[in-house]
């Protein structure tokens, strides 16, 4: 079966810059060489060291960023070079959420607003912003306030449920539950998984959190300056882990 999303020997370089002593130009690869297939209906769990890459992936697989090199592919299609109608099909059925539930939402929007932003003016807007909030357990009661009125827990589950109003196929989840409390975040994960049993949702999470990791994916990609050193299925690498890095960061999780 063809992956909902793939990596196809990806890099990404941050632009060049003139370095002032040696006179010449350089460009530093933050990921190299990077192949990944995600399906639909399961979780790909990225794990690396602080700096590793993971944020660039996730940014690189999203479709915020381009590659520098190599392609991602939606249902085979290429983000960059697909033709403009197919682009637009795709981008809404690829979201991210975020890891600060305090900084991605914007205080001067009502949460009408913020869940509705990506249907722009579409009919029944409010009878799908409602849906959405439903998906995430919380009522149209709550559509008329403001962010700051929720506590960390609720205001992801606004940004999930922004994220879910587009129907989309792959959530790409970057340290979405960090920044929670223990039991919280047992809440959202559980939240998320159930979402995912409901709607066949495919994942792509990163988290520096092991435990968080193992509950919910599948397959398992290593990170290690911008390298995938290992991948393959969840309970083979966390139960066997082959590369030094993966073992490194299995041993530190305890
Ligand atoms: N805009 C930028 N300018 C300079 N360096 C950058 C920029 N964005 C990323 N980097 C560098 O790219 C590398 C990867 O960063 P990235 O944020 O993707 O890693 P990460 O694994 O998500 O880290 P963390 O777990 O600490 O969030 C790091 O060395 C980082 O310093």
């Amino acid at each position: 079966m063809i992956p909902i999303l793939q990596a196809r020997d990806v890099t990404y370089h941050l632009a060049e810059r003139q370095n002032r002593v040696f006179k010449r130009r350089f460009s530093k690869a933050i990921l190299q060489n990077i192949c990944l297939d995600l399906h639909g209906g399961r979780t790909l769990g990225i794990i690396g060291a602080s700096g590793s890459g993971k944020s660039t992936l996730c940014r690189v697989l999203s479709g915020l960023v381009s590659p520098s090199g190599g392609q991602v592919l939606y249902q085979g299609q290429d983000l960059e070079t697909a033709p403009a109608d197919v682009r637009k099909k795709i981008r809404p059925s690829i979201q991210m959420i975020f890891q600060d539930p305090y900084g991605a939402l914007d205080p001067r929007q009502t949460v009408r607003d913020i869940v509705g932003e990506p249907l722009a003016d579409a009919p029944n807007r409010d009878a799908h912003i409602a849906s959405a909030l439903a998906e995430v357990g919380l009522s149209m009661d709550v559509a008329g306030r403001y962010p700051q009125a929720f506590s960390g827990g609720q205001r992801q589950r606004i940004a999930i449920a922004r994220s879910l109003i587009t129907r989309p196929s792959v959530i790409i989840a970057d340290e979405a539950v960090s920044a929670l409390d223990v039991s919280t975040q047992a809440v959202v994960l559980n939240l998320l998984l159930d979402l995912q049993q409901r709607h066949g949702l495919a994942y792509v999470f990163v988290s520096h959190d092991l435990a968080v990791i193992r509950h919910l994916s599948h397959d398992i990609a290593v990170l290690d300056a911008g390298h995938i050193v290992e991948s393959g299925a969840a309970q083979d690498i966390l139960h066997a882990p082959a590369h030094p890095v993966t073992q490194a960061l299995i041993e530190n999780s305890y």
